[in-house]
């Protein structure tokens, strides 16, 4: 390759911030190869997180760039740009920790107190990073409200049986997802000490097959108990989000929900603020509920990310109720689309977060 031409892509990557970590592309060595045909130049872009949700304006803005570059310098050869975006996940654990064999990431979604919309986050964020074409796994760790297999459809079916002792995850929208309320009936009561809770929980999550996985999400029980502190220690934890609402009495149990995954060395991926706000469906008027900038204040004290704000929908709510999450029943509608993007900076945080602690993230899958 001509160097000017190479200077020339250097040049139109630091012009373009990257969407999620707001880092000029040429920062991100995301530049994997470049080739001149007449008068076409076509880059080839990799990024550690998935893009799909960024890739149209992130073209716009290279599309543009390039126009000034070449409007700037008449004698550059090419006139025609074309950019190929492609994207997988990095195993990002942190030092020590030896990860599952066939899951690149576990991310643990917690909340402090009870309600606020952990599983629903879970299950709508799991189902974003699958559209975006990662391969996506839930576990279903809350034991005092397993309710993924109801959101997902699951209901009344049960694990295949692998082998002794291993079990074959059940799949819903193309994950694969395993949960307890699939092994006991409605009424069995799960009355667990911690350290047994833990175990049990442990002990589904090793005893799955899981397939090959870019994330696994854990719907972790509510609370910072024993079971949430055992589980945070036994489970090869990537990293955690917290989900809360913007109310006080929920904050506080984020916060300590945050000290405990510090405590046992888990970086914390972002907040995410469930129940925002309510926007009436007949005046449209927008009322903020649950108090109004508490995830802000938190992830700010904490020098952590909010992922996202979303509101009290009730179309949200049905949908989960019917067994298909918003973002496979209406994957254009706004709300699939706020998913979609806290699901790149969920990943694009855990990529960032492993870049800065010593060993950096490991290149495990691609999805070439
Ligand atoms: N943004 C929202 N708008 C409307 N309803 C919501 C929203 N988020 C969650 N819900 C509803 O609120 C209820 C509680 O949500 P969810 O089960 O996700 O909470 P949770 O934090 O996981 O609770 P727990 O941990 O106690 O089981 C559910 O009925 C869910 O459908």
């Amino acid at each position: 390759m001509n160097p000017e031409l190479s200077q020339l892509s250097e040049e139109l990557l630091t012009r373009v911030l990257d969407p999620v970590l707001h880092k000029e592309l040429s920062a991100l060595n995301c530049l994997q190869s470049q080739l001149v045909e007449g008068e076409r130049l076509t880059l080839k872009l990799h990024f550690p997180y998935p893009i799909k949700a960024y890739q149209w304006s992130l073209e716009q803005q290279l599309q543009q760039a390039f126009s000034l570059l070449i409007q700037e310098d008449p004698q550059i050869p090419v006139k025609e740009l074309k950019v190929d975006f492609t994207w997988s996940a990095l195993r990002c654990l942190p030092e020590g920790i030896e990860g599952l064999e066939s899951v690149a990431n576990v991310i643990a979604v917690a909340s402090g107190k009870g309600g606020v919309g952990k599983s629903s986050t879970t299950v709508n964020l799991a189902l974003a990073l699958a559209s975006a074409g990662a391969r996506v796994g839930i576990l279903d760790a809350d034991i005092y409200g397993p309710s993924q297999s109801h959101m997902l459809g699951l209901d009344g079916q049960r694990p295949r049986v692998k082998a002794e002792k291993q079990m074959y995850p059940l799949e819903a929208y193309g994950m694969a997802v395993m949960s307890m309320a699939n092994l006991v009936t409605d009424k069995t009561p799960m009355v667990w000490r911690g350290p047994m809770a833990a175990g049990a929980l442990q002990q589904l999550l090793l005893q799955t097959a899981w397939p090959e996985l870019d994330y696994l999400l854990i719907d972790m029980p509510p609370g910072t108990g024993d079971i949430q502190l055992s589980l945070s220690q036994k489970i090869p934890l990537s990293g955690a989000l917290i989900v809360t609402t913007p109310q006080d009495i929920a904050l506080i149990d984020a916060l300590k929900g945050i000290e405990m995954f510090n405590k046992v060395n888990v970086p914390i991926l972002g907040v995410l603020e469930n129940m925002s706000s309510h926007v009436c469906s007949n005046c449209g008027h927008k009322e903020a509920i649950f108090g109004e900038g508490g995830g802000e204040r938190i992830a700010r004290q904490y020098g952590i990310e909010v992922l996202a704000q979303l509101p009290i929908d009730k179309q949200l709510r049905e949908d989960l109720d019917s067994g298909t999450p918003t973002v496979v029943k209406s994957p254009t509608s706004p709300l699939a689309m706020a998913y979609s993007e806290a699901g790149s900076k969920l990943a694009a945080q855990l990529y960032l977060q492993a870049q800065q602690s010593s060993g950096g993230p490991e290149l495990v899958f691609s999805d070439d």
